[in-house]
């Protein structure tokens, strides 16, 4: 299998942007894991980014707090998700990119995290509670089982910053594109082409945006200036309402 950075290469060299949506791992029970990553693999997503739920999600708006509680009162968590992952291995053909705190990760053990990542086809890591200065740990535990460690960039990084979060990050750079957390928004800053171009110009690897991206639209307007978008809020509503309408357009917007 490709690894994450190749595949949204891949989508790029076909003349589209990537598109990743994001879901809350078990939200509506353990079960639906397994059938919500192959309908979105079906509709010819990117890459799938899995949240693990958190009982202290501090970088999460309402609907991915609230998708959380409700995995959480599932029973869901980061073993279990895991275990749930490797079960259907086979059947997965995208990179999963599993995003999740560092305390889950460090009870777990990270050897341990490791090896059950790629028995899961996991790809690539986001955690951002870990900073740049101490993401080192993370590659050298997670590199050797093909796991990528994306690393994200602020609004408000300044241009030295950016350049060596890009250098850093692995996969993809995760480029926020509003201050705050994690949700639907209506409007997006005015300056966001120059700072995205700084970033594109200052990074190797492919820049996707995210953050407030839930219509058609903004795929579109923010995809232009990146390599590709990742849609969380949206993605978790629609699939909590089994609205699948709403996902064909959002990723058919990447096209
Ligand atoms: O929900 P939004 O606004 O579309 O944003 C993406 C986001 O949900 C997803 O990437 C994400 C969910 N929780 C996070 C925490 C940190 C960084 C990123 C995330």
């Amino acid at each position: 299998m490709t690894t994450l950075q190749q595949a949204i290469e891949q989508v790029n060299d076909a003349g589209q942007k990537a598109f990743v949506p994001y879901i809350m791992a078990g939200d509506g029970g353990l079960a639906t894991v397994k059938p919500t990553i192959l309908q979105l693999q079906a509709l010819g997503v990117t890459a799938i980014e899995v949240g693990i739920p958190f009982t202290d999600p501090v970088a999460d708006g309402p609907t991915i707090e609230q998708a959380g509680e409700r995995a959480l009162a599932a029973g869901v968590n980061l073993r279990n998700v895991l275990a749930e992952l490797a079960s259907f291995r086979e059947e997965i053909t995208v990179p999963l990119v599993i995003m999740t705190y560092f305390n889950p990760v460090l009870a777990y053990g990270l050897e341990a995290f490791a090896q059950s990542c790629e028995a899961g086809g996991v790809k690539g890591l986001i955690v951002p509670d870990v900073p740049l200065e101490e993401s080192a740990i993370l590659r050298e535990v997670l590199n050797p089982y093909g796991v990528a460690i994306v690393q994200l960039v602020s609004l408000t990084s300044p241009p030295e910053r950016i350049a060596r979060i890009a250098a850093a990050s692995q996969g993809f750079v995760y480029a926020v594109t509003v201050n705050g957390i994690t949700g639907a928004r209506a409007s997006f800053a005015n300056d966001l082409d120059h700072h995205f171009a700084q970033l594109c110009e200052a990074s190797a690897i492919p820049v996707l945006a995210g953050f407030g991206i839930s219509t058609p639209a903004q795929v579109v307007s923010m995809g232009a200036l990146a390599n590709g978008v990742i849609v969380g809020s949206a993605i978790v509503t629609a699939l909590h309402n089994g609205d699948s309408q709403t996902i064909e357009d959002l990723v058919a917007a990447s096209r």
